[in-house]
């Protein structure tokens, strides 16, 4: 049941050097993903999804996981996480000194094979030996649900296939669960309905949104599941990403469009929206793209 009361602060997840740089289609260096790391932690973000350290050969972009970890210079207060499929990535992390892993599974079969080479049910009996190792190491971890609003492959997901997945990410261990609508194909009444679902099996304080802006529906999105109770927002500076395994999928919606609608809302995020804005022109002229950030884009017309 919709709470219909906005929360007065949300924590913000960045997502755009790990998410984001992960799917554009060239490598940045090691030097420039170290300085968008830096950059985003000085406009206020606490929360940084750094890398992963996941096969190269699946994802190229993020060979350099150990480097990028290893240059970094890290801001006391922020939290620098990285994604781990599987124990080598995990101890790939713990010897790198990440704060926090991720595991990542989905909604749906197809997408699990085609992402991570494994069923479901595969990847949460993989996810097992790596949480339990995680917390000997006193490493939280969180848990990812892709394509929980559609799926490249399979189309239409049901909010209880996600509550279920999501469910057993929680019972295992992990302390929040994010959930992704990897093609960003949903609406708002498809969210509330989805974390009506979820939110019977993991309690909403841990629920994270993960919405990417494909179909230009993601803050649309975001609003309805702050009005649901959602209070964990992850986003992607100027948009950065897409999806290798979802053809035409963009990236994360962008950060400084969460954070100015979130001012707009009263709802503190702790962000410097212009030291934002002006990472996300920065980050889009080093990859010679174009900065997906409207409000990025509006900032850097006023100068
Ligand atoms: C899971 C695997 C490894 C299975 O891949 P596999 O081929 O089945 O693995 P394997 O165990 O058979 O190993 C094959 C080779 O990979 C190596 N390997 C194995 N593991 C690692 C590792 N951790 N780090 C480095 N190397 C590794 C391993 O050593 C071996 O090397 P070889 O002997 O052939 O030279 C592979 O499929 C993989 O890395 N997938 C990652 C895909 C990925 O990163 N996708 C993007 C992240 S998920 C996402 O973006 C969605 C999310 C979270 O944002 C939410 C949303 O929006 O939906």
């Amino acid at each position: 049941m919709s709470s219909n009361h906005l929360p007065s602060r949300v924590k913000l997840v960045e997502m755009g050097p790990r998410d984001g740089l992960q799917n554009e289609p060239q490598t940045l260096a090691t030097g420039l993903k170290v300085a968008l790391i830096e950059r985003l932690a000085k406009a206020g973000h606490q929360h940084i999804e750094a890398t992963s350290f996941v096969s190269p050969r699946w994802v190229p972009q993020m060979a350099d996981a150990a480097a990028v970890m290893a240059q970094l210079k890290r801001a006391p207060d922020v939290t620098y996480r990285a994604l781990t499929p599987n124990l080598k990535g995990l101890e790939g992390a713990l010897a790198a000194g990440v704060d926090e892993v991720a595991v990542f599974a989905a909604a749906s079969e197809t997408f699990s094979q085609r992402n991570i080479n494994c069923s479901v049910h595969q990847s949460l009996a993989r996810f097992e030996t790596v949480i339990e190792r995680a917390q000997q190491a006193n490493v939280r971890v969180r848990g990812y649900v892709s394509t929980v609003m559609g799926c490249p492959y399979e189309g239409h997901i049901t909010p209880q296939q996600v509550a279920d997945v999501s469910d057993a990410l929680y019972r295992m261990g992990c302390y929040e669960i994010s959930l992704g609508d990897t093609i960003g194909t949903g609406t708002p009444r498809q969210a509330k309905k989805l974390i009506e679902a979820v939110s019977q099996k993991v309690p909403m304080e841990k629920l994270a949104a993960h919405f990417h802006d494909t179909y230009g529906q993601a803050l649309a999105n975001l609003y309805a599941v702050l009005e649901e109770g959602v209070a964990i927002i992850d986003a992607s500076v100027a948009g950065l990403g897409g999806c290798p395994y979802a053809k035409g999928a963009s990236g994360n919606v962008a950060t400084e469009d969460v954070v100015y609608m979130l001012e707009g809302l009263g709802i503190e995020s702790g962000l410097n929206l212009p030291v934002l804005a002006s990472t996300g022109v920065w980050i889009s002229a080093q990859l010679g793209r174009v900065n997906q950030s409207k409000v990025g884009q509006a900032l850097s017309t006023q100068k």
